[in-house]
């Protein structure tokens, strides 16, 4: 069976890589390229929509999505507990329909959560580097914010104490922003892509894992497998983890 997919955030520089590799993928057509301004409607009769477009817009096009029964692949940032809460009431009402939702569609920076995840409980130091391009308008990263949650979570579960600090004085943001405790520095470079740096440390060693996109093509065969993925997943789905079955 053919899967009919729109794109929304179709402009960006996501949504144009997301409708060429739609088109180009074996069983897959593109139903419809949506950017702001244009009315959803029913999506061009999609079965799935991908959307990839700015943070404060990422919610109300998912709510649409469930509404016209259209499942959802999303990879917009700025999710909050809050925003994910509306759409599972949306999705209370239309059973049928799935969502997922990632922070990040390359399976290096799904394989680097879950990587800091396992070494979390091993070191007394933990710091995230994520570092972009200039054009991004969020920081820190969405990635580097669940990379950061899933290393405060696991090192809560064992107990680890709070990393040691000695900094007495510090200019402001010099020692990045604090993301359940832990810290999370945010560069913007031009010629970067995306990328993400875990510093692990204990006395005597430390680790570090790095992941780099140096072109958005590592995100396409992410987004395909969760356009395959969502229509057999009723429901909420946070994590492409999820769909690869990680
Ligand atoms: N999960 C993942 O793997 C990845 C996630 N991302 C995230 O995806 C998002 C998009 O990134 P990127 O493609 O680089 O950003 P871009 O700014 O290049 O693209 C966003 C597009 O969405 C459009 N847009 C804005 N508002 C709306 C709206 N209400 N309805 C439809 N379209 C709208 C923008 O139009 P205009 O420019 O005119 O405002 C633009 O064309 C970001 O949040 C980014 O962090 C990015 C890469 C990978
Ligand atoms: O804006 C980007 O480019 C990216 N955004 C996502 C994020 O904020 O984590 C995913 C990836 O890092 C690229």
């Amino acid at each position: 069976m053919t899967l009919r997919v729109a794109v929304i955030g179709a402009a960006g520089r996501m949504g144009q890589q997301v409708a060429e590799a739609v088109e180009r993928a074996d069983g897959l057509e593109l139903a419809g390229r949506f950017d702001v301004g244009d009315d959803l409607g029913d999506l061009g009769g999609a079965d799935v929509a991908v959307e990839f477009t700015v943070p404060g817009a990422t919610l109300a096009n998912v709510l649409h999505c469930v509404e016209q029964g259209v499942h959802a692949v999303v990879g917009t940032t700025g999710w909050t507990d809050e925003s994910l809460g509306q759409v599972r009431a949306a999705l209370a009402v239309h059973p049928k329909v799935g969502v997922l939702i990632a922070p990040n569609f390359a399976i290096g920076a799904v394989l680097t959560m879950r990587f800091a995840a396992q070494a979390a409980r091993f070191y007394e130091s933990v710091e995230v580097i994520e570092l972009h391009h200039p054009d991004k308008v969020d920081a820190p990263s969405g990635t580097a914010i669940h990379t950061a949650e899933v290393i405060a979570e696991a090192r809560r579960a064992a107990d680890v104490s709070p990393a040691p600090d000695a900094t007495a004085s510090a200019l402001d943001g010099a020692r990045g922003a604090r993301v359940d405790g832990v810290p999370v520095h945010a560069v913007r470079l031009r010629g970067l892509v995306a990328h993400e740096e875990v510093l692990f440390g204990s006395p005597g060693e430390t680790l570090t894992i790095r992941h780099d996109s140096y072109d958005r093509a590592s995100f396409m065969p992410g987004v395909l497998a969760g356009v395959r993925g969502v229509v057999d997943r009723p429901g909420l789905t946070v994590g492409l983890e999820e769909i690869l079955d990680l």
